[in-house]
Protein backbone atom coordinates (compact mmCIF):
# COMPACT_ATOMS: atom_id res chain seq x y z
CA UNK A 1 0.00 0.00 0.00
CA UNK A 2 1.33 3.43 -1.00
CA UNK A 3 0.38 6.55 0.98
CA UNK A 4 1.47 10.18 1.06
CA UNK A 5 1.66 11.68 4.57
CA UNK A 6 1.50 15.49 4.47
CA UNK A 7 2.99 18.24 6.64
CA UNK A 8 1.20 20.82 8.85
CA UNK A 9 1.77 24.42 9.83
CA UNK A 10 0.70 26.02 13.11
CA UNK A 11 -1.52 29.10 12.80
CA UNK A 12 -0.74 30.68 16.16
CA UNK A 13 0.67 28.80 19.12
CA UNK A 14 -0.04 29.93 22.68
CA UNK A 15 1.86 28.24 25.50
CA UNK A 16 -0.31 28.75 28.56
CA UNK A 17 1.03 26.54 31.35
CA UNK A 18 3.81 24.20 32.37
CA UNK A 19 2.20 21.00 33.62
CA UNK A 20 3.43 18.83 36.48
CA UNK A 21 4.49 16.06 34.04
CA UNK A 22 6.89 18.49 32.32
CA UNK A 23 4.69 18.94 29.24
CA UNK A 24 3.09 22.28 28.35
CA UNK A 25 -0.54 23.25 27.81
CA UNK A 26 -1.01 24.92 24.44
CA UNK A 27 -3.60 26.35 22.08
CA UNK A 28 -2.78 26.09 18.40
CA UNK A 29 -4.48 25.65 15.06
CA UNK A 30 -2.89 22.85 13.07
CA UNK A 31 -3.44 23.26 9.35
CA UNK A 32 -2.56 20.58 6.72
CA UNK A 33 -0.38 21.64 3.80
CA UNK A 34 0.36 19.79 0.54
CA UNK A 35 4.04 18.96 1.19
CA UNK A 36 4.31 15.17 1.35
CA UNK A 37 6.44 12.14 2.14
CA UNK A 38 5.80 8.80 0.38
CA UNK A 39 5.37 5.66 2.46
CA UNK A 40 4.89 2.13 1.14
CA UNK A 41 4.49 -1.24 2.83
CA UNK A 42 4.16 -4.73 1.36
CA UNK A 43 3.92 -8.09 3.15
CA UNK A 44 7.40 -9.56 3.75
CA UNK A 45 8.53 -13.19 3.46
CA UNK A 46 11.08 -12.63 6.23
CA UNK A 47 11.21 -10.34 9.27
CA UNK A 48 9.88 -6.77 9.13
CA UNK A 49 12.39 -4.37 7.57
CA UNK A 50 12.42 -0.57 7.31
CA UNK A 51 14.33 1.47 4.69
CA UNK A 52 14.31 5.11 3.84
CA UNK A 53 15.45 7.36 1.01
CA UNK A 54 15.33 11.10 0.34
CA UNK A 55 16.52 13.43 3.09
CA UNK A 56 18.20 11.66 5.98
CA UNK A 57 16.38 11.20 9.28
CA UNK A 58 18.53 11.88 12.34
CA UNK A 59 17.97 9.08 14.83
CA UNK A 60 16.90 10.09 18.33
CA UNK A 61 17.91 6.63 19.54
CA UNK A 62 14.38 5.28 19.09
CA UNK A 63 12.87 3.36 16.17
CA UNK A 64 11.51 5.39 13.30
CA UNK A 65 7.98 6.59 14.13
CA UNK A 66 6.61 4.46 11.27
CA UNK A 67 7.97 1.30 12.91
CA UNK A 68 6.74 2.47 16.30
CA UNK A 69 3.24 2.91 14.82
CA UNK A 70 3.38 -0.60 13.32
CA UNK A 71 4.60 -2.17 16.59
CA UNK A 72 1.94 -0.34 18.59
CA UNK A 73 -0.88 -1.85 16.51
CA UNK A 74 0.82 -5.24 16.29
CA UNK A 75 0.61 -5.53 20.09
CA UNK A 76 -3.19 -5.60 19.84
CA UNK A 77 -3.94 -6.96 16.36
CA UNK A 78 -2.64 -9.70 14.12
CA UNK A 79 -0.43 -8.06 11.48
CA UNK A 80 1.99 -9.79 9.09
CA UNK A 81 5.71 -9.00 8.79
CA UNK A 82 6.23 -6.06 6.41
CA UNK A 83 8.78 -4.46 4.12
CA UNK A 84 8.39 -0.73 4.71
CA UNK A 85 9.90 2.06 2.63
CA UNK A 86 9.74 5.77 3.50
CA UNK A 87 10.80 8.46 1.03
CA UNK A 88 11.46 11.56 3.13
CA UNK A 89 10.61 14.87 1.52
CA UNK A 90 9.28 16.87 4.48
CA UNK A 91 12.22 18.45 6.37
CA UNK A 92 12.76 16.65 9.68
CA UNK A 93 12.64 18.36 13.07
CA UNK A 94 11.41 21.47 11.32
CA UNK A 95 8.10 22.20 13.06
CA UNK A 96 6.19 20.63 10.17
CA UNK A 97 5.08 17.45 11.93
CA UNK A 98 6.53 15.13 9.28
CA UNK A 99 7.39 12.25 11.59
CA UNK A 100 4.02 12.51 13.35
CA UNK A 101 2.25 12.46 10.00
CA UNK A 102 4.18 9.37 8.84
CA UNK A 103 3.15 7.58 12.05
CA UNK A 104 -0.52 8.60 11.91
CA UNK A 105 -0.81 7.69 8.20
CA UNK A 106 0.78 4.31 8.97
CA UNK A 107 -1.86 3.65 11.65
CA UNK A 108 -4.68 4.62 9.26
CA UNK A 109 -3.27 2.58 6.37
CA UNK A 110 -2.75 -0.55 8.49
CA UNK A 111 -6.32 -0.29 9.77
CA UNK A 112 -7.67 0.10 6.20
CA UNK A 113 -5.49 -2.50 4.48
CA UNK A 114 -5.89 -5.19 7.13
CA UNK A 115 -9.56 -4.32 7.78
CA UNK A 116 -9.19 -3.63 11.49
CA UNK A 117 -12.18 -1.24 11.30
CA UNK A 118 -10.68 1.19 13.85
CA UNK A 119 -12.67 4.43 14.04
CA UNK A 120 -11.00 7.85 14.21
CA UNK A 121 -11.23 8.26 17.99
CA UNK A 122 -9.61 4.84 18.47
CA UNK A 123 -6.86 5.70 16.00
CA UNK A 124 -6.36 9.09 17.70
CA UNK A 125 -5.79 7.41 21.05
CA UNK A 126 -3.13 5.15 19.50
CA UNK A 127 -1.61 8.19 17.77
CA UNK A 128 -1.43 10.15 21.05
CA UNK A 129 0.91 7.45 22.39
CA UNK A 130 3.37 8.26 19.59
CA UNK A 131 3.54 12.06 19.88
CA UNK A 132 1.54 15.17 20.70
CA UNK A 133 1.14 16.17 17.04
CA UNK A 134 0.15 12.70 15.88
CA UNK A 135 -3.64 12.60 16.57
CA UNK A 136 -4.22 15.65 14.36
CA UNK A 137 -3.09 13.74 11.26
CA UNK A 138 -5.78 11.06 11.71
CA UNK A 139 -8.55 13.38 10.47
CA UNK A 140 -6.02 15.72 8.88
CA UNK A 141 -8.38 18.72 8.82
CA UNK A 142 -7.82 22.21 10.29
CA UNK A 143 -8.13 21.74 14.05
CA UNK A 144 -7.77 23.66 17.28
CA UNK A 145 -5.44 21.67 19.49
CA UNK A 146 -5.47 22.16 23.25
CA UNK A 147 -4.22 20.34 26.33
CA UNK A 148 -0.80 19.03 25.36
CA UNK A 149 -1.87 19.31 21.70
CA UNK A 150 -3.83 16.07 21.54
CA UNK A 151 -7.31 17.43 22.33
CA UNK A 152 -8.80 18.44 19.01
CA UNK A 153 -11.83 20.35 17.80
CA UNK A 154 -12.59 21.43 14.23
CA UNK A 155 -11.38 24.92 13.33
CA UNK A 156 -13.47 26.79 10.83
CA UNK A 157 -10.61 28.46 8.97
CA UNK A 158 -10.21 28.05 5.25
CA UNK A 159 -7.11 29.17 3.36
CA UNK A 160 -8.16 27.61 0.03
CA UNK A 161 -7.07 29.83 -2.83
CA UNK A 162 -4.20 31.41 -0.86
CA UNK A 163 -0.55 30.66 -1.63
CA UNK A 164 2.13 29.57 0.79
CA UNK A 165 5.87 30.16 0.85
CA UNK A 166 7.64 27.69 3.11
CA UNK A 167 11.29 28.14 4.10
CA UNK A 168 13.37 25.79 6.22
CA UNK A 169 16.77 27.36 6.90
CA UNK A 170 18.19 24.02 8.01
CA UNK A 171 18.48 24.78 11.72
CA UNK A 172 17.38 21.77 13.74
CA UNK A 173 15.52 22.80 16.87
CA UNK A 174 14.67 20.12 19.44
CA UNK A 175 11.00 20.41 20.45
CA UNK A 176 11.87 19.62 24.05
CA UNK A 177 14.50 22.38 24.23
CA UNK A 178 12.20 24.81 22.45
CA UNK A 179 9.49 24.30 25.09
CA UNK A 180 12.06 24.59 27.88
CA UNK A 181 13.02 28.07 26.60
CA UNK A 182 9.50 29.51 26.84
CA UNK A 183 7.63 31.31 29.64
CA UNK A 184 3.99 30.16 29.68
CA UNK A 185 1.39 32.92 30.03
CA UNK A 186 -2.32 33.58 29.67
CA UNK A 187 -3.06 34.55 26.06
CA UNK A 188 -4.11 38.10 25.23
CA UNK A 189 -6.50 37.00 22.50
CA UNK A 190 -8.61 33.87 22.03
CA UNK A 191 -7.21 31.84 19.14
CA UNK A 192 -10.61 30.56 18.03
CA UNK A 193 -11.98 34.11 17.83
CA UNK A 194 -9.03 35.36 15.77
CA UNK A 195 -9.08 32.46 13.33
CA UNK A 196 -12.81 32.04 12.86
CA UNK A 197 -14.05 35.62 13.14
CA UNK A 198 -11.26 38.09 12.32
CA UNK A 199 -10.10 38.80 8.78
CA UNK A 200 -6.73 37.29 7.87
CA UNK A 201 -5.38 40.83 7.34
CA UNK A 202 -5.62 41.36 11.13
CA UNK A 203 -3.68 38.21 12.06
CA UNK A 204 -0.34 40.04 11.87
CA UNK A 205 -1.36 42.05 14.96
CA UNK A 206 -2.94 39.29 17.02
CA UNK A 207 -1.85 35.80 15.96
CA UNK A 208 1.33 34.88 17.82
CA UNK A 209 3.59 31.83 17.99
CA UNK A 210 4.96 31.94 21.55
CA UNK A 211 8.09 30.01 20.52
CA UNK A 212 9.27 32.92 18.35
CA UNK A 213 10.36 35.20 21.22
CA UNK A 214 13.02 32.87 22.64
CA UNK A 215 14.04 31.15 19.40
CA UNK A 216 14.41 34.37 17.37
CA UNK A 217 16.74 35.72 20.08
CA UNK A 218 19.03 32.72 19.63
CA UNK A 219 18.68 32.57 15.82
CA UNK A 220 18.25 36.13 14.43
CA UNK A 221 18.20 34.79 10.83
CA UNK A 222 14.67 33.52 11.55
CA UNK A 223 13.43 37.04 12.37
CA UNK A 224 15.12 38.28 9.19
CA UNK A 225 13.34 35.67 7.06
CA UNK A 226 9.99 36.51 8.64
CA UNK A 227 10.54 40.23 8.01
CA UNK A 228 11.43 39.52 4.37
CA UNK A 229 8.28 37.41 3.88
CA UNK A 230 6.26 40.45 4.98
CA UNK A 231 8.44 42.76 2.86
CA UNK A 232 7.52 40.62 -0.17
CA UNK A 233 3.79 41.03 0.47
CA UNK A 234 2.74 38.25 2.85
CA UNK A 235 -0.62 38.87 4.54
CA UNK A 236 0.60 36.77 7.44
CA UNK A 237 3.99 35.24 8.26
CA UNK A 238 5.18 33.17 11.21
CA UNK A 239 7.32 30.33 12.40
CA UNK A 240 5.62 26.91 12.35
CA UNK A 241 5.51 25.10 15.70
CA UNK A 242 8.88 24.88 17.41
CA UNK A 243 10.62 25.83 14.16
CA UNK A 244 12.76 26.42 12.39
CA UNK A 245 10.46 26.50 9.33
CA UNK A 246 8.82 29.81 8.50
CA UNK A 247 5.86 30.41 6.25
CA UNK A 248 4.21 33.34 4.53
CA UNK A 249 0.61 33.38 3.32
CA UNK A 250 -0.03 35.33 0.11
CA UNK A 251 -3.17 36.31 -1.75
CA UNK A 252 -1.50 36.27 -5.17
CA UNK A 253 1.18 34.01 -6.65
CA UNK A 254 4.12 34.73 -4.33
CA UNK A 255 7.55 35.99 -5.41
CA UNK A 256 10.64 33.78 -5.35
CA UNK A 257 12.95 35.35 -2.75
CA UNK A 258 16.28 34.48 -4.38
CA UNK A 259 18.39 35.27 -1.31
CA UNK A 260 16.64 32.39 0.45
CA UNK A 261 15.59 30.07 -2.41
CA UNK A 262 19.21 29.52 -3.44
CA UNK A 263 20.36 28.81 0.09
CA UNK A 264 17.56 27.03 1.94
CA UNK A 265 14.77 24.45 1.52
CA UNK A 266 12.25 26.71 -0.25
CA UNK A 267 8.83 25.73 -1.60
CA UNK A 268 5.80 27.59 -2.86
CA UNK A 269 2.42 25.89 -2.95
CA UNK A 270 -1.27 26.64 -3.43
CA UNK A 271 -3.51 25.89 -0.47
C1 LIG B 1 5.52 22.11 18.99
C2 LIG B 1 4.50 21.26 18.27
C3 LIG B 1 3.32 22.15 17.88
O1 LIG B 1 2.43 21.54 16.99
O2 LIG B 1 4.95 20.66 17.08
P1 LIG B 1 6.41 20.67 16.31
O3 LIG B 1 6.85 22.07 16.17
O4 LIG B 1 7.34 19.85 17.13
O5 LIG B 1 6.10 20.04 14.96
C4 LIG B 1 3.99 20.11 19.19
O6 LIG B 1 3.51 20.60 20.42
C5 LIG B 1 5.06 19.08 19.48
O7 LIG B 1 4.54 17.83 19.17
P2 LIG B 1 5.52 16.56 18.94
O8 LIG B 1 6.62 16.96 18.00
O9 LIG B 1 4.64 15.42 18.56
O10 LIG B 1 6.19 16.42 20.34
P3 LIG B 1 6.31 15.15 21.33
O11 LIG B 1 7.12 14.12 20.62
O12 LIG B 1 4.99 14.78 21.89
O13 LIG B 1 7.17 15.79 22.53
C6 LIG B 1 8.54 16.11 22.42
C7 LIG B 1 8.93 16.86 23.69
O14 LIG B 1 8.38 18.19 23.66
C8 LIG B 1 7.91 18.58 24.94
N1 LIG B 1 6.45 18.91 24.86
C9 LIG B 1 5.68 18.43 23.84
C10 LIG B 1 4.36 18.78 23.75
C11 LIG B 1 3.81 19.65 24.76
N2 LIG B 1 2.53 20.02 24.72
N3 LIG B 1 4.60 20.10 25.77
C12 LIG B 1 5.92 19.75 25.82
O15 LIG B 1 6.64 20.21 26.73
C13 LIG B 1 8.20 17.43 25.90
O16 LIG B 1 9.45 17.71 26.51
C14 LIG B 1 8.36 16.23 24.97
O17 LIG B 1 9.24 15.26 25.49
N1 LIG C 1 9.44 9.18 10.00
C1 LIG C 1 10.12 10.16 10.62
N2 LIG C 1 10.30 11.35 10.02
C2 LIG C 1 10.95 12.35 10.65
N3 LIG C 1 11.49 12.25 11.87
C3 LIG C 1 11.35 11.09 12.52
C4 LIG C 1 10.67 9.99 11.92
N4 LIG C 1 10.68 8.99 12.80
C5 LIG C 1 11.33 9.41 13.89
N5 LIG C 1 11.75 10.68 13.74
C6 LIG C 1 12.44 11.48 14.80
O1 LIG C 1 11.50 12.48 15.23
C7 LIG C 1 12.12 13.77 15.35
C8 LIG C 1 11.08 14.87 15.04
O2 LIG C 1 10.68 14.76 13.71
P1 LIG C 1 9.55 15.66 12.97
O3 LIG C 1 8.20 15.10 13.22
O4 LIG C 1 9.95 15.78 11.55
O5 LIG C 1 9.76 17.08 13.64
P2 LIG C 1 8.81 18.20 14.24
O6 LIG C 1 8.27 17.61 15.52
O7 LIG C 1 9.71 19.38 14.47
O8 LIG C 1 7.76 18.52 13.27
C9 LIG C 1 13.31 13.71 14.37
O9 LIG C 1 14.38 14.49 14.80
C10 LIG C 1 13.69 12.22 14.32
O10 LIG C 1 14.73 11.94 15.23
Amino acid sequence: MLIFPNAKINLGLQITEKLSNGYHAINSCLYPIPLKDALEFVPAKKKTAFNSSGSSIPSDGKDNLVIRAYKLLKKDFHLPELNIHLHKNIPTGAGLGGGSSDAAFMLKALSDYYQLFLDDSFLESYAAQLGSDCPFFIQNKPALASGTGTELEPCNVNLSGYHLVLIHPGLHISTKEAYAGTTPKEPEHQLKEILEKADISTWRETLVNDFEESIFKKQPILAEIKAELYEQGAIYAAMSGSGSSLFGIYKEQPPIIKAFSQKFFYRTMSL
